[in-house]
């Protein structure tokens, strides 16, 4: 990416198109916070509890620091990685985040369109506000995973990954931490609700099963089977069978924080681990994702991918990950930000931003590949 780089500097980053948008996630979040009412804005950008895992996942950042290599030709260098047999761009992925349509009318979208500009993945949310065909046809050829909520009826869950699959979805990733919504005083403070609202039924009220369950086709009724079937805390790895069962393809599960229950995910045939904790939005006081990486790397000893998120929001950030075990990240409120404040070009322009970051973070840490990246570049601070 040496000539993107030149560009970047050179060029991107003073030309006029570029010049008024914001250049770090936190003039997004401000921006974002001008824009959006109260109940958006604290959904998007709160955590739950007392918001100490969203406090510690950027925390944990700072505790490390890259210590660089010097004169090691980096002019050569490349960004790319394969996952599940596919090539990417980058190591780095849209997270799942669900009824993107608080963010901005055109919600998933214009996320859609950004993520397929730009070659990263974009995983989509059994909760999007778009249906995920609708969603799919925008991307075309580029590469998208769905995610799943289990529903406590099973045959939901079995139709929404079959229909994922039909519609060029190429991985599953099982979110395995939100067996009930996390406890989030912001929303309770603001009376807000974006489920209640009905900004996430698009796949449901789509959905034949889930219709098939109903007296009458109300977005009310769709609501209220929406609250009853994501509420399922008999959620087990006993379940993954059932999921194997459903589909060919990877599965990864999402919210794994414990060593051992990286150990069970590989034991239980999944293909890949997501080390998240949701943002700091489902267990407060949980561990931060940076913190839990390297004794989970160690478990899974290369076996499958480790995927992370939860606070990366430079191009740092993703080397500092990188290098203690993870294969690639994941942002979520960083592009949801950049959605609010100005569509599609916001995603991209934070896409972009993140990227650029990347290439110049590895190479002045004189790292030619992602393969490159390891501990012998951090310290502990
Ligand atoms: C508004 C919002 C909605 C989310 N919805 C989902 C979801 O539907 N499914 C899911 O697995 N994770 C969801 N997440 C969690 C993200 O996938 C991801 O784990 C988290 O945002 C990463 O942390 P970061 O925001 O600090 O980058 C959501 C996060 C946010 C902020
Ligand atoms: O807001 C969230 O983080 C989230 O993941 C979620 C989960 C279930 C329903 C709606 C949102």
């Amino acid at each position: 990416m040496a000539e993107t780089n030149k560009e970047s500097l050179l060029f991107t980053r003073v030309n006029k198109d570029t010049q008024s948008l914001p250049v770090s996630v936190e003039d997004w979040e401000r921006q974002a916070r001008e824009i959006l009412p109260d109940g958006p804005f604290d959904y998007i950008a709160g955590g739950s509890g007392a918001e100490e895992t969203l406090a510690s996942n950027r925390t944990a950042f700072s505790k490390w620091a890259i210590v660089p290599r010097m004169m090691r030709d980096v002019t050569n260098r490349t960004m790319g990685i394969t996952l599940f047999n596919q090539s990417l761009r980058t190591p780095i992925m849209l997270a799942p985040v669900g009824m993107q349509a608080i963010a901005h009318p055109e919600g998933e979208l214009a996320t859609a369109r950004a993520a397929k500009e730009a070659g990263v993945p974009l995983v989509v949310s059994t909760v999007s506000a778009h249906p995920m065909e609708r969603i799919a046809e925008v991307m075309g050829d580029a590469p998208r995973w769905f995610q799943l909520y289990w529903s406590n009826d099973r045959e939901v869950s079995a139709s929404m990954v079959k229909r994922a699959e039909a519609a060029g979805y190429s991985a599953i990733v099982l979110t395995v931490d939100t067996i009930m919504l996390g406890w989030k005083r912001r929303d309770f403070r603001n009376g807000y609700s974006p489920l209640r609202e009905g900004k996430g039924m698009a796949n449901y009220i789509t959905d034949p099963v889930l219709c098939s369950r109903l007296t009458e086709v109300t977005a009310e009724n769709v609501v209220e089977e929406i609250l009853k079937n994501i509420y399922h805390p008999a959620l087990n790895w006993n379940d993954i069978a059932f999921l194997r069962e459903q589909t060919s393809l990877p599965i990864l599960v999402k919210g794994i924080l414990h060593p051992d229950d990286a150990r069970l995910a590989v034991e239980y045939g999944v293909d890949g681990i997501i080390v998240s904790n949701h943002g700091g939005r489902q267990m407060d006081g949980a561990i931060s994702t940076l913190e839990a990486l390297p004794a989970i790397a160690k478990v899974v000893a290369g076996k499958i991918p480790v995927l992370l998120d939860s606070g990366v929001r430079t191009g740092a950030d993703v080397v500092k990950a990188i290098a203690l075990g993870a294969n690639a990240v994941m942002i979520g409120r960083p592009f949801l930000f950049g959605l609010a404040v100005a569509g599609e070009k916001g995603v991209a322009s934070v896409l972009d931003t993140l990227i650029h970051e990347l290439d110049v973070a590895m190479a002045l840490s004189g790292s030619n590949s992602v393969a490159d990246l390891n501990e012998s570049i951090l310290v502990r601070v």
